[in-house]
C-alpha cells in the first residue's frame, strides 16, 4: 500500500496536501469559547450558509495555487469546520488530539478515512488524561511551541514532548478568560511563523514574556498586532508557502507589513466563520507540505 506521505516541519514550506473544513450540517450553535457565546447572546451567530460560502472560496483559493484540498466527510449536527484542532502532523507523523471540549471530540471520525490511508506506525494517540487540541501547536523546523491554554495541558504537553526526542518543546503559558476580548482560545490565536522567519505577534496574549520567540525570530522580525487585531483573528491567517498565505480581506494593515516583506496576500471572506473563534489556521490541518 502506498501510504499518504506525511510531512509537516513548518508552518510556511510549500503546502502541497490539506484538510479543511466542512460547515455542513453543523447542529445547534454552541457557546463552547468566549466569543462564540458572545455572537450567540447578542444575536449575531453566523449562519451555516455564510460559514458554507466563506469555506467554499478558501478552497477554490487553495485550489487555485495548486493544493489538494481534502475534506471531512459530513457527520450528523457536528461542527466539522476547525480541522486543525482534532490532529495535527509533525514531521512524519499523525497526532490525534485528545480534545478537551466534549461537544468537539468525535470530529475526528469525519476524517476516518483519511487516517485508513496513513502507515498505522506513523499514527499517534494521546492518552486519556492528557490533553491536547492542534490549535496549541505549531511547528518550526527543530523548535515545537505549544499552547498551554484551557484546551491544551501539561500533561498533553509532555507527552507530545516524549514522542519527539530530536526536537525541542516550548510549553508557552496562555491568558485564559471569559472575557472575549482578552482571551486566547489557542497559540494559533496569538502567534505564528509566517514567510521566511518572520511571526504575527500578540505578546499580551502570553502570560509570562514568551522569551523564546523573540530568541528564535529576533524582535526586528516580530510583527506586533493589537488586542483589536487579535481580535479579528490576525495571527490566524494561513501560509500556503514561503511567499504565500490566506488571508481575511479586511486585515489592511496586515496585507501591507506582509507585502512590505515579499509576502503575496489572497484575499478570502472569513469574517462570519471568525465569530466562531477561529478563522483561516483553524480551519486548515496541512497533511504535506515541501
Ligand atoms: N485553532 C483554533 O483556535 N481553533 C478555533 C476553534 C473554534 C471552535 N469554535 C472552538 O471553540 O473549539
Amino acid at each position: 500500500m502506498n501510504y499518504l506521505p506525511l510531512n509537516i516541519t513548518s508552518e510556511t514550506n510549500k503546502l502541497k496536501t490539506v484538510i479543511l473544513g466542512t460547515g455542513t450540517d453543523q447542529g445547534k450553535p454552541y457557546e463552547i469559547n468566549p466569543v462564540a457565546k458572545m455572537h450567540k447572546q447578542q444575536g449575531t451567530y453566523p449562519t451555516p450558509e455564510d460559514i458554507q460560502e466563506e469555506i467554499a472560496g478558501a478552497k477554490k483559493t487553495l485550489e487555485a495555487l495548486g493544493v489538494k484540498v481534502i475534506q471531512p466527510t459530513n457527520l450528523s449536527a457536528k461542527k466539522q469546520i476547525f480541522t486543525r484542532d482534532i490532529g495535527f502532523v509533525i514531521d512524519n507523523k499523525f497526532v490525534i488530539a485528545n480534545m478537551k471540549e466534549p461537544l468537539r471530540q468525535g470530529e475526528i471520525e469525519g476524517i476516518a478515512f483519511v487516517l485508513e490511508q496513513m502507515n498505522p506506525d506513523d499514527v499517534i494517540r494521546i492518552p486519556e488524561g492528557a490533553t491536547i487540541e492542534g490549535g496549541d501547536v505549531l511547528v518550526h523546523g527543530e523548535h515545537v511551541f505549544v499552547g498551554i491554554s484551557k484546551r491544551t495541558n501539561q500533561k498533553g504537553f509532555d507527552y507530545l514532548k516524549a514522542q519527539f526526542p530530536n526536537k525541542k518543546f516550548h510549553a508557552l503559558e496562555l491568558v485564559v478568560s471569559d472575557d472575549p476580548a482578552v482571551n486566547i482560545l489557542h497559540l494559533d490565536c496569538a502567534f505564528q511563523p509566517v514567510g521566511s522567519g518572520f511571526a504575527i505577534f500578540h505578546e499580551e496574549g502570553f502570560v509570562n514574556k514568551p522569551e523564546i520567540i523573540f530568541e528564535v525570530f529576533g524582535e526586528e522580525n516580530l510583527i506586533p498586532v493589537s488586542q483589536a487585531e487579535k481580535n479579528q483573528m490576525f495571527p490566524n491567517i494561513f501560509s500556503v508557502g514561503p511567499n504565500d498565505v490566506l488571508i481575511e480581506r479586511n486585515f489592511s494593515r496586515l496585507i501591507q507589513e506582509l507585502e512590505k516583506r515579499g509576502i503575496t496576500c489572497h484575499p478570502v471572506k472569513y469574517s462570519e466563520t471568525s465569530k466562531l473563534s477561529g478563522l483561516l489556521r483553524c480551519s486548515t490541518l496541512p497533511l504535506i507540505r515541501d
